[in-house]
């Protein structure tokens, strides 16, 4: 039975302890020092794939009491590089390209890695643009001029082509010369008026060209792109690249097209309807005087079309037709009531028109889509079009006509990018920007705070400006409660028409479009990710350990609130509590509490979503506010700390036989996970006793056997069975600063280095709780190197220390040549690791790795506890949460795992 460390560390510390408080703690709560703060901004270079954009000026038009505020973002300065147009009648959709800033000199350090690594002329495809965001932005067609001036006022043609195939992706050119790739009627409709207002050509792009291929692009280069929507339940699907094609594609716009897609390239447009999202909007336009396509789908929210809709129980006195299987709720004609009532239109609510007009139009599109992929033998279709709008109740109506009619042998999907299909064809068309060649891990969805809090209408990508990204945020406290809350809704008492039964939609949780706009983010555009190629199986390989189901959900969302206002302080204190590091806190708490409450209502609002997700999504929104590193100063405590007492420790480590050592140090490990600022438990430990009263404490109480412990076959593995074959090269992931690197994985280290094995210690891109980054690990390796020659040699031999020990007295020089010890970013700003998504670096460092040793909880238990790799793999990590150890190893808060994985 494995020990439970629980009780002892808590008596031990709430007893034993010296009552010192934490030095890091009381760091925190005051403003840290000028040089704390000097370290932050300058050791921390904002990552080059996750820019802020510049949108200084960026203003909210229109007043507070506005529901969908336009934005305008007139001095948007960021490097435009491609822009494109689907014009359609009745709306404008626009896809836009903004690159990221250059990158960042390399460091001397970095470029040694890399060249160690064989990382020049690795033979890979290198990208015209090296990282950005495609933006998606709309504009009612009749408001064409509001497109132009956001054109121009946003200086979109910037960085557009001349000449198309020649980009030139700085300049820009003379207005003459320009060309825009654009699609839809509207690119021949109003090419003069381009030319006129913005001097540039349109380039006409087909239509159902663009349909195709911005329909392949998102299927094959975004993750949850696609997903069924039925009785309410909304679920993402897996596409598999080498079976998606043939499908039917249906585009519903003001008309709707129908077409058989067999592959890149290769379509047929097989039917159409002029039935479409015009004739909802226009019918609807004339019968209920709405102002806008919104407000009638909204309108159809509180509706009931049995006022209006001729049933078969109206024609059956309340009888079901049962002999051809239709209810007495089933749709006989619609409208047809009306006929037979002695009323005007004014007698009708619109409400009732509305929802009966859409049902209509939705059954219909339903059903000739289903006859289209009987006619062709295709399963699947997906549906496409700013009609669906995710709008509940269009894709419950179009789902059950599908699964009716072929009784369950096809399927309806959506796109989550629906109405862009045409505009990122037209995107597409471009040729030579090298976006053709992307995969599901080149594109990052985020979500950005303007992204989530709109109604529909912004204009211009999300704001970037923090001053404009605050004032959102307060505006959206105000309003938050009318956009987050669930749209109340009656049941309607009846739907079907033809035969259909009514969807038995879950009535009450539907939700209209207003907040659906929340499923499109900002697709961040991450060339430099690859799948990790010691993965046993990418396509299987899931990240997550545990299942956010509505239980899970919940659990997490009180912990991740409970510790809000800690975080908070830390984060404020961190910019030296100022009043605007207090505001841009203020917005932080609102801005994630909103997502929390978003993701609390409608769990698959983002795609799939795991506890990786969730960790991750607190970190991009403290880096959204401009929180650059909230747990610097406890960093740097915790490391300075560790650092004085690691000669000792190494010393106490000589003294040992191998085989205590090996088990001292994988000890050592374990224990000093417990410094981890992300878990409760422990911040309240911290309280108790001085950073190495902990650790000396936390090292005492670690009896075996471990709740998991493979440490014999670990040691077997190490210093029995292939002694004389030491592993080639090993990759650790480190993960908290202080102790957790200094004291448990440099010791670790140290020891793979003796054996003559390369280390590359992989560690965070950016800044999450008190994760060391990549960019810290030098100078720490640099500090430890003062002390020990093993580490000092390897350093060397790494590059790590190519100007720290100058003024250090060389006693080194005859030592004998030692295997490198490295740094590589992992391409993560986040607690966990998912590895579809890793640094080009590390993808490179994998190569000849035949050891991973992955550290700590978010790495190696809330992530990857279940995936299995192509080499031996070491999980190492203290469990800091009770339900946790619980759900996983039926176990105790303090547990450690210690889980080895031979391929062999
Ligand atoms: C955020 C963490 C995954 C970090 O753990 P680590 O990887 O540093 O070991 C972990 O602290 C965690 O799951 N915390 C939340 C649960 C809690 O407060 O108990
Ligand atoms: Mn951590």
């Amino acid at each position: 039975m494995a020990a439970n460390n629980s009780d002892s560390i808590q008596e031990e510390l709430g007893e034993g302890g010296v009552g010192v408080k934490h030095e890091a703690e009381e760091e925190a709560e005051g403003a840290p020092s000028s040089a704390a703060q000097a370290t932050a901004t300058t050791m921390l270079p904002r990552s080059s794939s996750r820019p802020q954009l510049d949108l200084s000026g960026a203003a909210i038009h229109g007043t507070l009491e506005d529901r969908n505020p336009t934005i305008l973002l007139p001095n948007q300065s960021d490097d435009i590089s491609h822009l494109a147009l689907d014009i359609g009648g009745s709306l404008i959709k626009l896809v836009y390209f903004s690159r990221h800033a250059e990158l960042s000199t390399e460091d001397k350090r970095k470029i040694s890695t890399k060249r160690r690594l064989g990382m020049f002329n690795g033979g890979r495809r290198s990208y015209p643009i090296l990282g950005g965001r495609l933006h998606f932005v709309k504009f009612e067609t009749g408001k064409l001029n509001e497109c132009l001036d956001f054109i121009s006022s946003k200086q979109l043609l910037r960085g557009v082509v001349s000449g198309v195939d020649s980009p030139s992706w700085r300049s820009g050119a003379q207005p003459d010369n320009i060309v825009i790739k654009a699609t839809g009627g509207g690119a021949y409709k109003y090419a003069d008026l381009f030319k006129e207002r913005l001097g540039v050509s349109l380039e006409k792009e087909d239509e159902m060209d663009c349909l195709v291929s911005g329909a392949n692009f998102l299927l094959k280069a975004i993750r949850h792109e696609a997903f069924t929507h039925m009785d309410g339940h909304k679920e993402y699907v897996q596409i598999d690249q080498n079976d998606l094609f043939p499908f039917l594609l249906v585009n519903v716009g003001s008309g709707v097209s129908i077409i058989k897609v067999d592959g890149h390239g290769k379509f047929q447009r097989v039917s159409g309807t002029n039935v479409g999202g015009g004739t909802y909007w226009g019918l609807g336009r004339l019968m209920t005087k709405c102002k806008s396509f919104d407000e009638l789908l909204e309108l159809s929210q509180r509706g009931d079309n049995s006022t209006i809709d001729m049933l078969v129980g109206d024609i059956y006195g309340g009888l079901d037709y049962s002999k051809i299987g239709l209810s007495a709720s089933t749709i006989a004609s619609s409208f047809g009531k009306t006929i037979s009532e002695n009323k005007e239109l004014s007698d009708y609510r619109p409400e009732d028109i509305s929802l009966s007009l859409l049902r209509m139009i939705s059954y219909n599109i339903g059903q000739i889509s289903y006859l289209n992929a009987l006619r062709y033998g295709l399963k699947r279709i997906f549906f496409g079009g700013f009609f669906i709008r995710g709008h509940a109740y269009t894709m419950d109506t179009i789902s059950f006509a599908v699964n009716f009619w072929s009784k369950g042998e096809a399927q309806a999907m959506f796109l989550r990018h629906e109405g862009f299909l045409g505009a990122l064809g037209a995107f597409m068309s471009y040729e030579k920007h090298g976006l053709d060649d992307l995969r599901v891990h080149h594109l990052v969805e985020r979500f950005p705070m303007g992204a989530p809090y709109v109604g529909g209408k912004i204009h211009g990508p999300p704001l970037g400006d923090l001053n404009a990204k605050i004032s959102w945020m307060e505006k959206f406290v105000q309003k938050g409660t009318q956009i987050i809350a669930p749209v109340p809704m009656g049941v309607p008492a009846t739907t079907g028409m033809g035969g259909f039964e009514r969807p038995t939609s879950k009535g009450d949780i539907l939700r209209s479009d207003a907040s659906a706009a929340l499923n499109v983010g900002v697709l961040h555009l991450v060339p430099t990710l690859d799948v990790f190629p010691l993965l046993e199986d990418p396509k299987t390989y899931e990240p997550n350990t545990i299942d956010l189901d509505q239980d899970e959900f919940k659990y997490w969302f009180k912990v991740l609130s409970d510790h809000l206002p800690d975080l908070v302080d830390k984060a404020v204190a961190s910019e030296g509590g100022t009043d605007d590091a207090e505001r841009r806190g203020d917005a932080f708490v609102h801005a994630f509490s909103a997502h929390l409450a978003r993701l609390m209502e409608e769990p698959a609002a983002y795609g799939k979503f795991g506890l990786a997700n969730l960790l991750e999504l607190r970190e991009e929104c403290l880096r959204e506010f401009q929180f650059v590193d909230a747990y610097i100063s406890i960093k740097q405590r915790e490391n300075e700390a560790s650092l004085a007492v690691l000669p000792d420790l190494l010393m106490e480590l000589d003294t040992m036989n191998e085989e205590a050592r090996l088990l001292a140090l994988i000890e050592g490990v374990l224990a000093a996970n417990i410094f981890d600022w992300g878990s409760r438990a422990c911040v309240e430990l911290y309280h108790k006793g001085t950073i190495i009263e902990i650790y000396r404490m936390s090292r005492k109480k670690m009896q075996r056997p471990w709740r998991i412990d493979d440490f014999d076959m670990f040691k077997k593995r190490m210093l029995t069975d292939r002694k004389d074959q030491p592993y080639k090269r090993a990759l650790l992931f480190v993960d908290n600063s202080g102790a957790d690197v200094v004291l448990g994985m440099l010791p670790l280290a140290r020891e793979l280095l003796r054996h003559g094995t390369e280390v590359v210690l992989v560690a965070n891109s950016l800044p999450a709780l008190n994760d060391v980054t990549a960019n810290e690990l030098p100078e720490i390796i640099a500090e430890a190197s003062k002390h020990c020659g093993i580490l000092r040699k390897a350093a060397e031999a790494g590059g790590l220390l190519v100007d720290a020990m100058a003024g250090i007295q060389d006693d080194l020089k005859d030592a004998p040549e030692s295997v490198p010890l490295m740094v590589v970013e992992n391409g993560c700003g986040s607690p966990c690791i998912d590895f579809r998504q890793v640094s080009s670096e590390l993808a490179a460092a994998a190569k000849d790795a035949d050891l991973l040793i992955l550290e700590g909880m978010g790495r190696a238990l809330h992530t990857n506890l279940n995936a299995r790799f192509k080499c031996d793999a070491l999980k190492l990590a203290m469990v800091k949460n009770q339900r946790l150890a619980e759900k996983l190893f039926n176990g105790n808060i303090y547990d450690c795992i210690c889980k080895f994985e031979p391929i062999s």
